[in-house]
């Protein structure tokens, strides 16, 4: 969840930020902004004399490195991102440009030309909007920057040679890092120190909140973004239509948009002396009670320390059923549904407002009801529905992350203490009864409803003419490849005691003579033939052996020129993103979450060659590779 609502605009779009930096990588990742890293390859050679003014060349180079990056996607990738992000950081003293030294004794004589003086940072940030149209690439750019004053002490010599072989210096403008060692220099900074750093994360919120929420005419004081506006001003506005509409909605509820994403998040707003609210800080009252200066609140953090509770809610909710209740039956009190689901009064209605406080349900003088997203989401009977995926997550992952330190200190999955059992085999020993295994199924199949179509159209698959989804289990992809390519014929190929599980969810009124179900195990049976071979959250769940019985078979039996489509979460190179990934593995699953290269070269070592990844944006990634041909 991202709090800032600005931000949150861009939860749905598919963001990349066209940096190497790891300073600005780390900046954004901590509001929260889920992005692609795609490096920029413009090289930062732009004649500085042809420029007036110091920030005029950060500008135009951030623009050029945006620039470069949007086009390559575009064209070599054939993605087209939505919004791709560049910046350039320089230092500017006695009107000459200080960008990365080269090396040491380039640092030296940068360092000593910041010796004792004022200088200025400049980051010049590009914001690049993309849309694809007949194949062609079209952009708005929007660019700004944003200067910080900054003083070093008189250094000794010595100092400055220590600093230097340090290492710190060498991939930073001016040759120092503010952030770490080079904070040692410095004796005063005068405005955004995270513009130092590399990214002035306040100035581009304010930028996304005028490109986002343009000023109302209904509202003049509003008209200036002199600060990032406050939540309640965003509310119930759409991009680009807050002309039309007005600012008067409730204050202090947050709430989910159409696309089951937090729009906007007010618990931590307050107001400042002027009565607008500010979002994210507390005013600090002197003895006279007037307010001195803003602490800011750790946001992320407090929000990560309620998560639990938040969790908790939605699953209790959904365990007792009662946005199945309030779809069927509109707004009702409290003592009503109590009455229906058999639970106390006033524990329903606690859990009812904190559904509601959490933008899950709508509360009115008529009763509590379902927004949109819980009707699409949360009631157990929608196509889209993720009630199983919350019941799997409330009934098997929460035992197991309630043994979390366990599990780290013994680096092992915690299945004997959450349940009791030292189960391997998922379905023949925990998932023993029926009722446990098609929860399973359950979970999975809201999975796979939900990123389907993403993973059906990340390439175009209609030179294929049939398709094998190995460990398929209800079928949901394959129906939806059939949908999408009416000449593919799909076999799902899983464990008997998945396929006889099936039936449940069959698409009802659908002609599904293309998808076939196989029951087999395939780490040890023969596959059936395809020319396309399909694992989707497979392997992320198997140790390295297993994936090398999987592979093998799958490369032995698919022949050359044909293809594997895997649909995993694909981690950054860092692997630390996105993080849905990362903490799935938490819970110390035998077999692991890898990086694009990762994958590469797994699947180059199994003989598939041309391997290409499309980071579609939704929960599952899809990699396709072919098997190389003889003559390779
Ligand atoms: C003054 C200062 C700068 N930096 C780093 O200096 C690099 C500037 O170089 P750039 O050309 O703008 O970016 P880059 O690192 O080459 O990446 P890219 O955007 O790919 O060109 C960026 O990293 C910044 O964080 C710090 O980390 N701390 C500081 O106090």
């Amino acid at each position: 969840m991202v709090l800032n609502p600005v931000l949150g605009k861009l939860v749905s779009k598919r963001v990349v930020l066209a940096s190497a930096s790891p300073r600005r990588q780390e900046i954004l990742t901590n509001v929260g902004l889920r992005f692609e890293v795609v490096p920029s390859w413009f090289k930062e050679t732009l004649e500085k004399s042809s420029f007036t003014a110091p920030y005029e060349y950060a500008v135009e180079t951030a623009k050029q490195k945006a620039l470069e990056v949007a086009n390559r996607m575009h064209v070599k990738h054939l993605r087209t991102p939505d919004v791709v992000i560049g910046a350039d950081t320089i230092v500017s003293v006695d009107e000459q440009i200080l960008e990365k030294p080269v090396d040491k004794q380039d640092a030296y004589r940068m360092l000593s030309r910041l010796n004792g003086k004022e200088h200025s940072v400049f980051t010049g940030v590009a914001i690049i909007h993309c849309h694809s149209k007949d194949n062609q690439l079209e952009m708005d750019i929007t660019d700004f920057y944003e200067e910080t004053k900054v003083k070093f002490s008189e250094l000794s010599e010595e100092l400055l040679w220590e600093y230097i072989h340090s290492g710190e210096p060498m991939d930073k403008a001016g040759g120092y890092g503010i952030q770490a060692l080079g904070g040692m220099l410095v004796e005063y900074v005068h405005g955004d120190f995270l513009n130092v750093v590399g990214f002035p994360l306040n100035h581009f919120c304010k930028k996304l909140a005028e490109l986002y929420y343009p000023p109302s005419k209904h509202n003049v004081q509003r008209k200036k973004y002199d600060s990032i506006p406050s939540v309640d001003t965003f509310e119930n506005q759409s991009d680009g239509e807050s002309e039309s509409s007005n600012f008067t909605k409730q204050k202090g509820a947050s709430k989910l948009d159409s696309s089951g994403t937090y729009s906007s998040e007010a618990v931590y707003a307050s107001e400042n002396s002027s009565g607008v609210r500010t979002g994210f800080t507390v005013p600090l009252e002197n003895q006279n009670g007037v307010s001195q200066s803003a602490a800011k609140l750790p946001s992320k953090i407090l929000e990560l320390m309620d998560g639990f509770r938040a969790s908790k809610a939605l699953f209790v909710a959904s365990k007792l059923k009662i946005f199945d209740h309030l779809k069927d039956k509109g707004p009702m009190k409290a003592v009503d549904i109590a009455n229906d689901v058999g639970t106390s009064v006033c524990g329903t209605e606690r859990l009812l407002d904190a559904c509601a406080s959490l933008g899950l349900l709508e509360k009115t003088p008529q009763g509590y009801s379902n927004t949109d997203s819980a009707n699409t989401y949360l009631a157990s009977d929608g196509k889209y529905s993720l009630h199983g995926y919350i019941i799997h997550s409330n009934d098997h992952l929460w035992p197991l992350f309630t043994n979390l330190e366990s599990a780290v200190k013994e680096g092992s999955r915690q299945n004997h203490r959450a349940f009791g059992k030292k189960a391997d085999d998922l379905f023949k020993d925990y998932y023993h009864s029926q009722e446990v295994k098609q929860r399973f199924m359950s979970a999975m199949h809201s999975i796979a409803h939900l990123t389907a179509r993403d993973v059906a159209t990340a390439f175009d698959l209609s030179q294929f003419k049939s398709a094998c989804d190995l460990g398929g289990c209800t079928g949901a992809l394959a129906h939806e490849l059939v949908q999408v390519y009416p000449n593919l014929k799909v076999t799902v190929f899983d464990l008997p005691e998945v396929i006889a599980n099936t039936s449940y969810f069959q698409p009802s009124g659908q002609h599904t003579a293309p998808v076939t179900f196989v029951s087999g195990d395939f780490f040890k049976d023969s596959l059936p033939e395809a020319d396309l071979y399909i694992l989707s959250r497979v392997l992320h769940d198997w140790p390295d052996e297993k994936i090398h019985v999987l592979l093998s078979k799958v490369s032995a039996v698919c022949r050359p020129g044909n293809a594997l489509l895997v649909a995993e979460t694909v981690l950054d190179e860092q692997k630390t993103h996105p993080s849905v990934a990362v903490l799935q593995s938490l819970s110390m699953t035998e077999g692991k979450q890898r990086s694009g290269s990762e994958y590469k070269q797994l699947l180059e070592k199994y003989g598939f060659t041309d391997v290409q990844i499309k980071i579609t944006g939704n929960l599952l990634d899809v990699v396709l590779c072919f098997k190389k041909s003889l003559s390779l």
